[in-house]
């Protein structure tokens, strides 16, 4: 469960006295899904919220940068979720001591297993926010890109071997492997970087939301697309890879935005460094959460079998 700092009853009262119409506390309960930030969800007299105090891997500086890629996309019609502003303007709050917004809720749920339809559905999606990011002129640096993964492998050192033995040296060797085929010329974008199921809100078929945002970077926009394969077309644990997700996911994203030839055959890359992305910062939460922590650590060895996969399947979408 990710609740990392309480929020008393009137701290809560107090924050949703400072907006415009959204009305008096009925109930607040924190939110079990998640492992970045604290999440609660409000019930007010009038409305549904989240609230959400930043925690962990978001910098406070970046938030400006957050908010002001959601109001885009929700403004170019996207389904995500905007930060409320209070009645000062401010969409920023501080709440127990923590950075914190009040947003927009969503309907719908997160897929634990998709089907192709659903896959094709967050592919189109995905396709829909890059076309829509075209003229966003936010940017900000990927701290957990390739430069990233060096530093974060070098933090994480030895005791990567007590994850699994051998696994500092695979990592050290991917990254040497990465080093030399890192595609440097593919076009770049405002991404999301994080287009797991459980960011994806869908009412049957249909997605109705897209959030967490708070890895969002200037990346190769094809990142994306790797990284949201990674996450839907596997079992969790990595073990088995789904074709016809894969095709169906590819299938919406082309459809809706595009792949260039350079994109396709530099995906097989860009899908093993999606893989140690995830890999890595999950070996770090892995070595580095605290025992008491109520939060539910992810397995990075179910992205080392998504690596080796990318690795043994160099034509994958050729
Ligand atoms: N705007 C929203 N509308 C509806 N539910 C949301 C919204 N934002 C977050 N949630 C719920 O909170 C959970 C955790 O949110 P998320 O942003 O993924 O947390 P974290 O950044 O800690 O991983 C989501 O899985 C979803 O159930
Ligand atoms: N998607 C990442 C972890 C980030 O968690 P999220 O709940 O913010 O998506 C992973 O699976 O390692």
């Amino acid at each position: 469960m990710a609740v990392y700092t309480q929020v008393s009853a009137e701290e809560l009262a107090a924050l949703l006295a400072r907006y415009e119409g959204v009305g008096a506390l009925v109930s607040a309960k924190g939110i079990a899904e998640g492992v970045e930030n604290s999440n609660y969800l409000v019930d007010t007299s009038n409305a549904r919220f989240i609230l959400t105090l930043y925690e962990k891997r978001v910098d406070a500086a970046d938030l400006p940068f957050f908010i002001a890629l959601l109001d885009h996309l929700a403004g170019a019609g996207a389904p995500v979720p905007r930060a409320i502003a209070d009645r000062q303007g401010m969409q920023i709050q501080t709440v127990a001591g923590r950075p914190a917004c009040l947003i927009e809720f969503l309907p719908g749920v997160s897929v634990s297993r998709p089907t192709a339809v659903q896959a094709a559905a967050a592919g189109r999606a995905l396709g829909t926010m890059h076309a829509a990011l075209a003229d966003f002129t936010g940017d900000r640096a990927n701290s957990l890109g390739i430069d990233g993964w060096h530093a974060l492998a070098a933090r994480c050192g030895d005791d990567l071997d007590a994850i699994r033995p051998g696994l500092r040296r695979i990592v050290a060797d991917e990254l040497a492997w990465l080093d030399t085929h890192w595609p440097r010329d593919l076009p770049r974008s405002v991404v999301h970087a994080d287009l797991f199921p459980d960011n994806v809100l869908m009412l049957g078929d249909a997605v109705s939301g897209v959030i967490d945002f708070y890895f969002a970077c200037t990346e190769i926009r094809a990142w994306d697309l790797a990284v949201t394969h990674a996450a839907w077309c596997f079992d969790n644990d990595g073990a088995g890879y789904h074709p016809a997700l894969g095709a169906a996911l590819v299938g919406g994203y082309r459809g809706s935005f595009g792949l260039t030839d350079a994109e396709r055959a530099a995906f097989p890359a860009l899908a093993r460094g999606a893989c140690l992305r995830f890999l890595l910062t999950r070996a770090w939460d892995w070595l580095n959460t605290p025992a008491d922590a109520l939060v539910t650590r992810k397995d990075p060895i179910a992205f080392l079998r998504r690596l080796e996969f990318y690795a043994q399947t160099p034509d994958l979408l050729a």
